[in-house]
C-alpha cells in the first residue's frame, strides 16, 4: 500500500500530453488552448462613441449652448466631414467619432429643435468616447495553455481569429465489470443491481474535456474481460471499474497482467479507494478503480481528473484543495487517508454521519471531501481542515 501522494505521482507519470487539433470558434468553449491566440486587429479600430447623442467640440460645451446638427454617424456608417465650432453630428453607440469632435453629449442632456440642439445639462464627467485600441492592439495575445471560457471565445472572435489550436480530447475507455450489473432501464434479476459508476464517471470525465467510450459491461470471466479489453484499443486511458479487490472473482488485475500490463502500483492507503490499481497496457494508461460506487467516484476525482488535466497540457497538480473550518467534531483517523463526504457552506464543513462507500445518496448530497490525514487525531469543531471541493 502506498500513500495517496505517491500514487498520484505515479498516475501523473502515466499521463502523456495529447496532440493538438484545430477547431472553429463555435466548438472551442471548454477546450484547452494549445497555441496562443494573437489579435489581428486594433479594437476599437477607431475612436467610437460609447453613447447615443451628439459629437461636438468639448470647448463648446456650456449650459444653453446651441449647435447646428450637420450630419449623422450611426454605427457602421461614418460621417465624412469635420465638426467645427458650434456644430454637432448626430451619433449613435459604436459610431465613428467624426474629425474635429472630441466629446459626445448624451441625448438626454440636450433639447432638439429641428436641426439645432441646445445643451440642457453640460455634464462633463465623461467624454463618452472609447479610444482606438482601448480594448486590444494587433499582436496582443491570449496565452496558452488555458481552458477556454465563453469570454475567451468572444475575445478571439473580436480579434478576428476564426479557428483555434486546442488539445484533442483524451479518449477514455470506460469498462464496468461484474455479473451483478445491468444497464439502467433494464430489469435486473433479484440478485442484480443497476450499473451506476460508469455513468457518473462518464459525466465527470466529459466535464473535464475527455471523450468517453463506454464499453459493454464485462462479466466476471477471463474471456469476457479479455474481449472487453480488446475493445479499448486506441484509447489513451482505459478505466476499469470493479473486480479490483481480493475476492475470487476480482480478476481485473490478473487478466490485465496476463495481457502484459506494466503495473505502477496496486493499493493505496486511502479510504475509500484502497484497491486502486494503475499501470500501462498496450501503450495506453490504465487505471483500475474499485467497484464501490463512492470509491470509484472519489478515485475518479482525486486521480483521473488530475490525469486528464495533465494529458490536456494543463500541468501536473493534485485536485484543488481549500481550507475550511470544522462544523462538528470528528473522531481520530486510522492509518489510511480518509476522504469523508461532507457538506461545506460559508467556509464551514461538516462530514456526513454515514460514510459507507456504497452510499450514492450521500455522495450526491456532498459538495466536498473532508481530508483526514493518516493517523490524524480527533478534531474539534472550529479547527481548520483541508477539503477538496466536488
Ligand atoms: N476481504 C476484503 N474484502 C474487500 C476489501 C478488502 O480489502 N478485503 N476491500 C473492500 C474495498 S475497500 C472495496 S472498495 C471493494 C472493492 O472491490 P472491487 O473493486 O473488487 O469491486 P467489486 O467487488 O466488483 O464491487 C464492489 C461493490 O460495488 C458494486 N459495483 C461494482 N461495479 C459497479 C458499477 N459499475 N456500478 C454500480 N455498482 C458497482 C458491486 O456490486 C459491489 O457491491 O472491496 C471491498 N472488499
Ligand atoms: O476503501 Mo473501499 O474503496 O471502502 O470503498
Amino acid at each position: 500500500m502506498i500513500p495517496v501522494r505517491e500514487a498520484l505521482e505515479k498516475v501523473l507519470a502515466l499521463a502523456e500530453v495529447v496532440e493538438t487539433e484545430t477547431v472553429p470558434l463555435q466548438a472551442a468553449a471548454g477546450r484547452v488552448l494549445a497555441e496562443p491566440i494573437v489579435a489581428r486587429r486594433l479594437q476599437p479600430p477607431f475612436a467610437a462613441s460609447a453613447m447615443d447623442g451628439y459629437a461636438i467640440r468639448r470647448d463648446d460645451l456650456a449650459q444653453d449652448a446651441g449647435f447646428d446638427v450637420i450630419g449623422a454617424a450611426p454605427a457602421g456608417c461614418a460621417f465624412e466631414g469635420s465638426v467645427g465650432p458650434g456644430q454637432a453630428v448626430r451619433i449613435f453607440t459604436g459610431g465613428v467619432v467624426p474629425e474635429g469632435a472630441d466629446f459626445i453629449v448624451i441625448q438626454e442632456n440636450v433639447r432638439r429643435d429641428g436641426d439645432r440642439i441646445i445643451i440642457t445639462d453640460p455634464d462633463a464627467h465623461s467624454d463618452n468616447i472609447r479610444p482606438a485600441g482601448g480594448d486590444f492592439r494587433p499582436g496582443d495575445r491570449i496565452e496558452a495553455p488555458r481552458r477556454l471560457v465563453p469570454g475567451d471565445v468572444a475575445l478571439a472572435a473580436a480579434m478576428n481569429v476564426p479557428e483555434l489550436v486546442v488539445r484533442r480530447r483524451p479518449v477514455v475507455a470506460l469498462l464496468a465489470t461484474g455479473d451483478e450489473l445491468v444497464m439502467p432501464g433494464e430489469v435486473p434479476k433479484p440478485d442484480q443491481i443497476v450499473a451506476s459508476n460508469s455513468f457518473g464517471l462518464k459525466a465527470m470525465f466529459e466535464a473535464e474535456g475527455a471523450e468517453v467510450r463506454m464499453l459493454p459491461i464485462a462479466r466476471d470471466t477471463e474471456a469476457s474481460l479479455r474481449a472487453a479489453f480488446a475493445l479499448a484499443e486506441g484509447a489513451d486511458l482505459l478505466v476499469t471499474i470493479g473486480g479490483a479487490s481480493v475476492g475470487d472473482l476480482d480478476i481485473v488485475g490478473k487478466v490485465a497482467g496476463d495481457l502484459g500490463m506494466e503495473r505502477a502500483f496496486y493499493k493505496v492507503a486511502m479510504r475509500p479507494g484502497k484497491p486502486l490499481m494503475a499501470g500501462r497496457l498496450n501503450g495506453a494508461a490504465m487505471i483500475g478503480l474499485p467497484g464501490n460506487p463512492v470509491s470509484a467516484m472519489v478515485c475518479g476525482h482525486l486521480f483521473i481528473l488530475p490525469m486528464l488535466c495533465s494529458m490536456l497540457g494543463l500541468g501536473r497538480a493534485q485536485a484543488p484543495r481549500q481550507k475550511a473550518v470544522l462544523g462538528s467534531d470528528v473522531a481520530a483517523n486510522g492509518p489510511r487517508e480518509h476522504y469523508m463526504r461532507a457538506k461545506v457552506k460559508d467556509g464551514i464543513v461538516t462530514a456526513f454521519e454515514r460514510q459507507d462507500s456504497a452510499l450514492l445518496t450521500i455522495l450526491a448530497d456532498a459538495n466536498a471531501l473532508l481530508v483526514r490525514p493518516a493517523e490524524d487525531g480527533p478534531r474539534q469543531a472550529g479547527e481548520e481542515v483541508e477539503i477538496v471541493p466536488l
